[in-house]
Parts: C-alpha cells; structure tokens; sequence
C-alpha cells in the first residue's frame, strides 16, 4: 500500500499554500509534516482527507480498497475532538466503532476493541463518565482512541499531542508504532519530536522555498 500525491496545488481564500507538491508514504511508514504556524499543515491533510479539492495534482492510495474513497479509509483527527458531549465516553467510542467500520470489517468483537481502545489511552476508568465532564487531555484521549475503535490503513493526524501530558503522548507514540508496524501508514502535522519509529520528516517549509 502506497498514498501517493504528485505535483499537488492547494489554495486558500485566494493564496497558494501548497505549490507543486509530491510526496509518497509506504505502508509501515509515517510521514511527519513539519513547518512554522500557517505553511500549510492543516491545509495538506484536510486536503488528503478529502475535505478540500486541491487545485492542481493527484492524491491515490494504491493497493488500497477500491471501492472506497480515500477519505474512507482513513482515520482524520483535526484540531477538534468529534466528542459527542451527551454521550458517555463509552458511548462515544461505541458510535466511532458502528459509524467508522462502514464499508471495513474490524475483524473484531466490537465490545473487546472498544474496551481495549480505551484502555489503551487511560480511559477505563472513565467509561461511564459523561464526556461533557472530561479534562481537555481526557477529550484529546477519547478523539485518539477513536483510532483503535476500528481498523483504517491511513492515519491522518494534525496536532495529535495537543493537550497530552508526557504518558499520554508515550501512548499515542505506541499506537502509532503499532499501526505502522502492522503495515498501517500515518502522516501527522506536529510542532514537537514525537520519536516515532519507521518515520520521515517533510519540511512544509523547505518544499516551499523549493517550489
Ligand atoms: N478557510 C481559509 N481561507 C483562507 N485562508 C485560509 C483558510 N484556512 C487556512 N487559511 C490560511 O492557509 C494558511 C495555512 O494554514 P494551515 O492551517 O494549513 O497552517 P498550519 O501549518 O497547519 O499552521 P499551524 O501550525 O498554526 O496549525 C494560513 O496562512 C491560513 O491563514
């Protein structure tokens, strides 16, 4: 498997962010995207997530699924959590495992892969917690477990240790480490040294001044 972009265009408003951009991400591989506040981070993988229409260039996973969208097949977490504040936490990653495997099988009980997606992240305890309640760090746990709810082969991930304290980010690092070395791949925006394994970097700010 192989998510591929080639001589990708992207603009906002009326700026070019991203001008003549390709890049490649094998699975096993994450791809971290780097650069100062506004180069373009975001902008790149809401633009892989399929939520902005770039203006020139190619985006295709090859050896994916090809019934199914990009998009579909990738886990995007943005800026904001998508916890749904009524719910409780378990409840939360409940709807993620029914609404995220549309169209993938998770090959998994679905109870045992929830309780074990909030373990993963530090949330046993709170599964009966009303997520309204939840800290900013509980929130960014329960939007990163929806990761492990159920199985997607791309990782789309902007900021993911925002609000995460140093166990926390350890456990995001693990989960990242797992899913590439089971052949998943990530691409993920960040300002800090996460020291994941099998990564590259991308200098959103170096491609620029190439462009
Ligand atoms: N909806 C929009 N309309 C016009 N310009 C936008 C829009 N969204 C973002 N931009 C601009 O696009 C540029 C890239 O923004 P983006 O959010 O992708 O940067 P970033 O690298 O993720 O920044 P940060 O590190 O601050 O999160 C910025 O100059 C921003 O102001």
């Amino acid at each position: 498997m192989q998510l591929i972009a080639e001589d990708l265009v992207i603009d906002r408003g009326s700026r070019r962010i991203i001008d003549g951009l390709s890049f490649a991400v094998k699975g096993g591989e994450a791809l971290v995207l780097t650069g100062a506040n506004g180069i373009g981070k975001t902008t790149l993988l809401r633009t892989l997530a399929g939520f902005i229409r770039p203006f020139r260039g190619v985006i295709r996973l090859d050896g994916g699924d090809d019934e199914l969208t990009l998009g579909e097949q990738s886990h995007v977490v943005g800026h904001t959590n998508a916890v749904k504040s009524s719910l409780s936490v378990a409840e939360n990653a409940g709807f993620w495992n029914t609404y995220l495997n549309v169209g993938l099988d998770s090959g998994q009980d679905p109870a045992l892969r929830i309780a074990a997606s909030l373990r993963h992240f530090g949330l046993e305890d709170l599964s009966d917690f009303p997520a309204a309640y939840l800290s900013a760090g509980q929130k960014r746990r329960l939007g990163l477990a929806r990761l492990l709810v159920a199985r997607r082969p791309v990782w789309l991930l902007d900021e993911p240790t925002a609000s995460l304290d140093t166990a926390s980010s350890e456990r995001l690092v693990a989960a990242v480490n797992d899913h590439t070395s089971s052949g998943g791949l990530a691409v993920i925006a960040t300002h800090l040294p996460l020291g994941l394994e099998r990564a590259r970097t991308l200098d959103l700010a170096a491609q620029r001044m190439a462009a």
